[in-house]
């Protein structure tokens, strides 16, 4: 093990190398033995600090249902004094039995009694554990999907500037919760358990009292005498280079690779590689570090701990030697389960505890997510009102610069752009990869605001209509945009939202996206679901043919091309246009992978269906799309350099007349 003390950068770490591994610990834990108590001290007020939002996650529990709440509780509680029950009719059952033997007269009332109330514990264990059993799986169910709704809500009502905003990144899992609450319940569940077994054990007449503290001293030496250093915060990372390559090459199995490992021909070099870098590993560790850090321990801890838990039968064994007279085996042996059972009380405890602060941060970030504020503002104007005319929305673009929010860029996406773009016109954006056409067109949609200048909308600051109302009158068409989990009916059907059901509506926005072929080819037509959420697993499948071949068939994907996904795509955005409530259309490159028919169709479509819209195309192509275009924004590193017609943009012999001319002289004679 080499260990580093010299502070890392400003962090104020320091580092322990083992194996592979490289772990990052705080100074200060690392060198204050007193740091112990620091941890759990700020543990603690961490929890007090937590509690009202501790509070509102039970309470929303509660309200969900309070009967099978109380149920619940009630079960956990019998659950938690169980233990101490069982235990104490055991040892009035071994009491009056002991007292029999040395008596030579057994009191057959009492030995009848104390059987009886044994029996009666172990009933009532039995029952608490079967109404744990048909509780819990129903009250878990219910929190899951309550806690899903919650979540779901929640990340579904971002915008996009909040929702990638890095501080916003909550790992928030609803699946978590119940065991968040299940966490919290136990910490008082031990509470209780814990609280039974000392009151009992130190009612115990013969050294109960010695015996609980006696007892307590393993559990306390095991989790204050720990030799791992990390327990006050550590990060870990494979800092060996040989390991993090042989893991890339492992990669290469994954069936992501194999077109590209068959025709690169690079299988050989692959496992040479591999090999290669096996080998420089050599025998360096690859174990868990805590494995690793204590197996350079001695001993000697470990002897003392397993010692500590002896100690209640030392202690048996000393006052057996100093005063024979008090030995009774009986009581031993339920000292000796009293001892064991406030261990593993002690032990469990302390488990809970140590977990709580991840609990409460889990339960604090639901909250945090639920009740992030969106960065987009929504306004209170109605669109369409006085300002706005059938003919489609008009855009105003006054000096706008705008740079992505964590961006990584030193220029800004879009800088000092002013336009205008009357309504009802067709709009072509051209321009080089990165020249900032695809951030126009989200600037227009208001999925980001401007940082500086301003976007009117018929006149009215964009920011101050209503967004559902902009929502609804928008349609974007992108290469970007996704084939949902459901049915090619509701792919479709959901451009426009409240006719998801209609048909006939369907098929008809399937065949102006150019979608029905790709419909018709596919067994289950409309209702196939190309990537069904997958559920099915088998065991030993393998000797059943008839299982195997279900199974292999149960929630197939369906795969169709590129293009024919776009087609699908395309076919949902003319189903918005049959909402008839339209104003601001964009196709944002959306034909990438169609072939030059298809992409010729689905242009003439969108410009046909233009009437009462204002269309902006964003495209590589030059072609019929810019010689149709009553304007054309030439891009170039974040500025319209030039606007204008085709005709007006070519007499420029400018930016765009060289890009024109670059995919021009393709076709030319010349280059033939
Ligand atoms: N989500 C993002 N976060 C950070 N930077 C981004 C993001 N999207 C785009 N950019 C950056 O903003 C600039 C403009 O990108 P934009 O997508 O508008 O270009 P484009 O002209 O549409 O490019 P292309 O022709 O390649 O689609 C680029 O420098 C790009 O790297």
């Amino acid at each position: 093990m080499k260990e580093k003390t010299d502070k890392l950068d400003d962090y104020s770490v320091t580092a322990l190398q083992l194996g592979i591994w490289r772990v990052l610990l705080p100074i200060q834990a690392a060198t204050n033995k007193l740091s112990y108590l620091h941890s759990w001290l700020r543990k603690w007020n961490g929890f007090k600090s937590s509690l009202p939002v501790v509070i509102r996650f039970l309470r929303e529990i509660y309200s969900l249902d309070p009967g099978l709440n109380m149920l619940y509780f009630l079960v956990r509680l019998g659950t938690s004094v169980e233990g101490t029950l069982l235990l104490y009719a055991s040892s009035r059952l071994l009491q009056t039995v002991e007292i029999g033997l040395t008596s030579g007269r057994p009191d057959v009332n009492a030995i009848l009694q104390a059987v009886v109330l044994r029996i009666m514990c172990t009933v009532l264990t039995s029952v608490i554990r079967w109404a744990s059993m048909r509780i819990t799986p129903e009250f878990q169910s219910r929190m899951t999907s309550h806690f899903e709704e919650h979540v779901l809500r929640a990340r579904l009502r971002l915008d996009l500037p909040t929702s990638t905003d890095k501080n916003n990144e909550l790992g928030v899992s609803s699946s978590m919760m119940w065991y968040h609450f299940q966490n919290l319940t136990g910490l008082f569940e031990r509470v209780f358990n814990l609280t039974s077994q000392l009151i009992f054990t130190a009612q115990q007449p013969k050294g109960g009292i010695t015996l609980t503290v006696i007892a307590l001293v393993g559990p306390f030496l095991s989790t204050h005498i720990t030799t791992l250093p990390w327990k006050h915060g550590y990060v870990v990372y494979a800092s060996n280079r040989d390991y993090l390559r042989a893991r890339a090459l492992r990669y290469f199995s994954s069936e992501k690779y194999r077109e590209d490992i068959i025709s690169g021909d690079i299988v050989d070099w692959i496992l040479a590689e591999y090999k290669k870098a096996r080998d420089a590993l050599g025998k360096t560790s690859e174990s868990h570090p805590e494995t690793q850090f204590l197996a350079q321990n001695t001993p000697a801890t470990d002897i003392a701990m397993q010692l500590s838990n002896d100690l209640p039968t030392f202690y048996w064994a000393a006052s057996v030697i100093l005063n024979p007279r008090s030995f009774s085996i009986a009581s031993f042996a339920i000292l000796q389960q009293h001892a064991n059972a406030l261990r593993g009380s002690v032990f469990g405890l302390y488990q809970e505890f140590s977990a709580i602060s991840d609990v409460v941060l889990a339960i604090r970030d639901l909250y945090k997510m639920a009740d992030l504020r969106n960065k987009i503002v929504d306004g209170d104007e109605a669109y369409p009102n006085s300002t706005s005319t059938d003919k489609g929305m008009t855009f105003e673009l006054k000096n706008v610069s705008f740079a992505y929010p964590g961006g990584k860029s030193k220029e800004n996406a879009i800088r000092n752009v002013s336009l205008k773009i009357p309504a009802g016109h067709m709009v072509v954006i051209v321009g080089q990869n990165g020249s900032g056409k695809s951030t126009i067109i989200k600037l227009l949609n208001r999925l980001y605001d401007v940082d500086s200048g301003e976007i009117l909308v018929d006149g009215i600051p964009i920011k101050n209509y209503r967004l559902p109302d902009l929502r609804k009158v928008q349609a974007m068409l992108s290469q970007d945009h996704m084939l949902y989990p459901l049915s090619l009916a509701e792919n479709i059907g959901l451009g426009n939202p409240d006719c998801v059901n209609d048909m006939k509506m369907i098929l008809e926005a399937a065949t102006a996206g150019g979608a029905s072929e790709v419909i018709k080819k596919l067994n289950d037509g409309v209702e196939t679901v190309l990537y069904p959420i997958t559920t099915a697993y088998g065991d030993q499948v393998d000797q059943h043919e008839n299982l195997q071949k279900i199974l292999a068939n149960l929630e197939q994907r369906a795969e169709v091309s590129g293009g024919e996904k776009q087609r699908l795509v395309a076919a949902r955005t003319f189903m918005r246009f049959l909402s008839g409530n339209i104003r601001f259309a964009v196709a944002d490159e959306p034909s990438s992978a169609l072939d030059p028919k298809a992409e010729h169709q689905l242009f003439q479509r969108l410009r046909e269906s233009g009437d009462g819209k204002t269309l902006i195309f964003v495209t590589h192509r030059f072609g019929h799309l810019t010689k149709h275009a009553d304007l054309i924004i030439c891009m170039k590193d974040g500025q319209a350099v030039e606007t204008g017609t085709h005709k007006e943009l070519m007499a420029l012999k400018g930016e765009y007349s060289e890009l024109y001319n670059v995919q021009a002289q393709a076709f030319s004679e010349d280059s033939l």
